[in-house]
């Protein structure tokens, strides 16, 4: 015996819940020829010759090409009682509702056949089995329901119910198809059973045909559910119940109209039986030849109803009913075909076991546990392997990084020593000789690529320091008439200054001489958050003409051009190249070093965010820098008492042993270490502690530092006068002044700063001029808006701002050609990068209440979306309009953290820089920060 939920089954059970596929049980009944058929003497054709087969006994030639002999799983003759047709061909079937197998028993012929009479028996016999099964099992608690419908002309009506009106199908994706609001009533007993049939009786559609004066025009469907339980197992845990139901059907009779004299009404009822059953004839011929292909269950509500039934999840019978009449073989025939069909269909019932509702619950809720316990094991292991994994990958690969950055950092340091040693036996003035190419400078100017207000001796403020030494000097000379000739100045073809080769681009051109885009590190910035460390590439302005030139530095003279010069400049062409090579490569490792933060990461700061160490290597146009005067700083630095090399003679204004300081760029070393003498004036990267400041400055213009340096130069101007003592002298202050002083037309309409304008009656004018070109190529090149805010809030119309306008008028005239931006030194992308940043800033520093005022100031609907981003994406977006150009820099000096004008450079900045104590700076910024709040 089987078990479900704890409950030993009885011998049903396990046949159903194992049985095996099995085919409808079909058995022909031949009734007793009527009184009518009879009265007319209609013969009986047909014979039951054993419990299996019928035959057909005429011997008419006509009927000669039809089979004779019928084989069913059972036939019962003439003299076979109704109580013999349920024994032998239904019980079986009907009682395997109590093991919990769904069953149907059809009764299936013409009218008047003898259906109706066949189930009413069958009906009656099967309820009586289930009770007495029941009493026969009163270890098991039933439940037995009843429900009975008819489809009358395709509609579906509750014969439980006076209510005639139809009922509809709905389609149940656990139960299939059932009937809405259809009546089921629990039997009390057997005697409660009958009544009911008599009820279902009264109420079945009954009509008089020619052929039975009781035709019933409708199917029926009695249908009994019968549910059971062990009562050992109620309210335990493993309670379970067997459910099934048990259809006993009545289907009317097939019949042709002209046999039943059918007309109107009956002929209407005709149609839609006859059409039903095709239906139903149509499925289990079907059905019959297997599964495949579409079963029409839904062509008709009988069908439909049965489909649970005939589909296969249940068992069922099937009696055949037909008159043995003579009269009546056609439909008798067709009956026994139909019965061969059905005798083909295979059935796989089940057992439908119920779990209690408690039981369920508490199954459910086991597995549930199951599930989720195993989801989470799985997650976690998934998790943890993938995280594993990844933070393997990821560390292998920063080792390996750090692994070829600590070697190429080496080599190029070794080549770095080795051209500091070069530089250092060979005299330095030879090696920055050598690097003059004067013809490159032409080419320069002949390209366009050079403005031609600069002269040579000017390229020393924009260009590589390290060839501006070596330009200005050559400039001299060749100002001096000492050096007409260039072609001599030419080194050999090895030469590694190509940037004026033909494919030299205007960017290229900026990134050689600018370094690269300095808004870039907003975007690196950005991405590596937490990455604090920057090296910044940035514009040098060199302005050491007149004391390089009248340092140590000899004159080149036609000739000087040797073999020990061309290999010492070979040498360093193929070290520099090196150098360059190697700090491409570390900057492109730098660059690619997987800055996502680890989950297991142990490398963690202070604030607990990740901080992934590293920092971009010195650029190499800054390791270049620090080739020739840097190094001195740097040594300087480490030691102040260094004694001073032959080096530092090529810088006479700084005192003998003198080390230049960072610091000593601060304004209060202006009056020692004036800008024109030694002073780089550099673009630095900066970045700024996030945690104070919330924004991040990088790769800006270390103004504090132009800032120095442009006071240094305007206070260098003074004593010019003084120090011309010969031509060279003269020719210097001259090509100086140009390179410092003034702005002038160049062919290209560029407009030049002239620092006389500070003297001129219209100065201011002129001033103003200049700062709207200023803010026009800020926008022109997508200049970060925190440059532009810093520099503006800088200038405020002190003549001594001149300087600064210079200097940025120059750095920006560089991107202009015949009045067309050449190309903008940043991407929209890294502007909008910064909006955006700016944009997170305005929640951090303003109230809800102030955002709404900024908002209504910059025209931004409270209701809108996005506002923040909106009003970023408004800032220094309208370089023409002063007042917007002053609102835009007051908000977002306030969203850079400028509140304190004393702090914001350093802060800003990241440099120890102390920014001069500007006149302008304490009241501008108080003036700048009342924009409305
Ligand atoms: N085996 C039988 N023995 C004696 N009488 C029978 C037998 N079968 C049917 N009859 C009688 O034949 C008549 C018709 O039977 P029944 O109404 O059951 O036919 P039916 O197939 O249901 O017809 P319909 O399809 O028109 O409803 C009834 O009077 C019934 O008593």
């Amino acid at each position: 015996m089987g078990s479900f939920g704890g409950e030993d089954l009885t011998p049903w059970d396990a046949q159903g819940s194992s049985a095996p596929e099995e085919k409808i049980f079909v058995s022909v009944r031949l009734r007793p020829l009527n009184e009518r058929e009879i009265g007319r003497n209609d013969m009986s054709d047909w014979e039951c010759i054993n419990k299996n087969t019928i035959i057909f006994k005429s011997s008419l030639p006509e009927r000669a090409m039809f089979p004779t002999a019928y084989t069913f799983d059972r036939v019962f003759g003439y003299d076979c009682s109704t109580e013999q047709v349920y024994h032998e061909g239904a019980k079986q079937v009907a009682l395997s509702v109590v093991s919990g197998i769904n069953s149907s028993i059809f009764a299936y012929g013409q009218t008047s056949s003898g259906k109706t009479y066949t189930m009413r028996g069958v009906t009656e016999y099967s309820v009586a089995d289930i009770y007495d099964y029941i009493h026969r099992h009163n270890d098991r608690e039933f439940v037995l329901k009843f429900s009975a419908m008819e489809i009358y002309n395709e509609s579906v009506r509750d014969l439980l119910s006076s209510d005639s009106t139809p009922l509809r199908l709905l389609d149940d994706p656990e139960r299939g198809t059932v009937i809405e609001k259809l009546t089921e009533v629990s039997l009390r007993d057997w005697g409660h059973l009958q009544e009911l049939l008599s009820v279902c009786e009264a109420q079945r559609q009954i009509g008089e045909t020619s052929l039975n004066e009781l035709s019933s025009r409708s199917h029926q469907i009695l249908r009994l559910t019968v549910e059971s339980s062990a009562h050992q197992f109620l309210g335990s845990e493993n309670s379970s119940t067997l459910a099934a139901t048990v259809n006993f059907i009545d289907l009317a009779g097939s019949e042709r109209a002209s046999q039943t004299s059918s007309a109107s009404t009956r002929l209407k009822e005709g149609c839609h039986i006859n059409r039903s059953l095709l239906t139903l004839g149509t499925v289990i011929r079907k059905l019959s030849k297997g599964r495949n292909g579409h079963i029409p269950f839904r062509d008709s509500k009988l069908t439909r109803i049965l489909q649970n039934s005939l589909g296969g999840n249940a068992r069922t019978a099937i009696i055949c009913t037909m008159s043995p009449a003579h009269s009546h073989v056609e439909q008798s025939r067709n009956t026994l075909v139909f019965a061969s069909c059905a005798k083909e269909v295979n059935t796989n019932a089940q057992v439908n076991v119920v779990m209690s509702e408690k039981a369920l619950v508490k199954a459910l809720q086991r597995e549930l546990t199951r599930l989720g316990s195993e989801m989470r094991s799985l997650g976690s292991l998934s998790a943890t392997s993938d995280s594993a994994s990844l933070l393997k990958e990821k560390e292998l690969l920063i080792e390996k990084m750090d692994k070829e950055i600590r070697e190429l950092t080496e080599q190029r340091d070794l080549a770095l020593s080795r051209v500091e040693d070069l530089l250092r036996s060979t005299g330095e003035h030879q090696v920055l000789r050598s690097l003059v190419e004067p013809d490159h400078l032409s080419q320069l100017h002949n390209k366009g690529a050079w403005p031609d207000e600069y002269p040579a001796s000017d390229v020393s403020e924009v260009v590589d320091p390290l060839r501006s030494d070596a330009v200005s000097s050559t400039s001299h000379f060749s100002d001096n008439g000492l050096n007409s000739n260039k072609g001599d100045q030419q080194l050999p073809d090895d030469s590694d200054d190509h940037f004026l080769s033909d494919d030299t681009s205007p960017r290229l051109f900026i990134d050689k001489y600018f370094g690269p885009d300095p808004c870039k590190g907003w975007e690196k910035i950005d991405a590596d958050s937490e990455d604090n460390c920057k090296e910044v590439q940035c514009i040098e302005v060199q302005s050491n003409l007149r004391n390089i030139n009248s340092g140590e530095i000899s004159s080149p003279r036609k000739g000087d051009k040797n073999l020990g010069t061309v290999h010492t400049r070979r040498t360093y062409n193929a070290l520099k190249q090196k150098i360059l090579d190697l700090q491409e490569t570390i900057d492109g490792l730098v660059d690619s070093y997987p800055l996502e933060q680890s989950p297991c990461s142990s490398d963690t700061d202070t604030s607990g965010s990740r901080s992934v160490k590293i920092s971009r290597s010195t650029s190499c146009t800054a390791i270049l820098r620090t080739m020739t005067s840097p190094p001195q700083h740097e040594k300087a630095e480490q030691n102040e008492n260094t004694p001073p090399n032959g080096f530092e003679k090529d810088f006479p204004g700084r005192p003998e042993g003198h080390q230049l300081k960072l610091s000593e760029f601060k304004p209060a070393a202006k009056s020692q270490k004036p800008c024109g003498e030694d002073t780089p004036i550099s673009v630095r990267s900066v970045s700024v502690d996030e945690n104070e400041q919330n924004i991040k400055m990088s790769d800006e213009l270390d103004i504090a530092t132009l800032h120095n340096c442009a006071e240094d130069l305007t206070e260098q101007a003074k004593p010019k006068s003084e120090e011309l003592h010969d031509y060279d002298t003269v020719k210097e202050v001259e090509s100086e002044t140009n390179a410092t002083g003034k702005f002038v037309k160049d062919d290209d309409g560029l407009d030049t700063v002239d620092s006389s304008l500070s003297s001129t009656p219209n100065w201011l004018l002129e001033f103003e001029r200049h700062k709207r070109e200023i803010i026009e190529l800020w926008d022109a090149c997508n200049i970060s808006l925190i440059h532009r805010t810093y520099f503006f809030l800088l200038i405020k119309g002190d003549p001594s701002d001149s300087v600064y306008m210079e200097v940025e008028l120059r750095r920006l005239s560089f991107l202009k050609k015949n009045g067309q931006i050449l190309t903008p030194l940043s991407s929209m992308r890294v502007l909008n990068r910064e909006r955006e940043k700016l944009s997170r800033q305005i929640l951090k520093k303003f109230s809800a209440k102030q955002r709404e005022a900024i908002y209504e100031k910059w025209g931004i609907r409270l209701d809108s979306k996005q506002r923040r981003q909106q009003l970023a994406h408004r800032l220094w977006t309208d370089p023409k309009d002063m007042d917007h150009v002053k609102e835009s820099a007051a908000l977002v000096a306030k969203l850079s953290g400028f509140v304190e004008p004393e702090q914001a450079p350093k802060e800003m900045f990241g440099l120890s820089l102390s920014p001069r104590p500007v006149n302008l700076r304490s009241h501008s910024w108080k003036h700048s920060m009342s924009f409305g709040m």
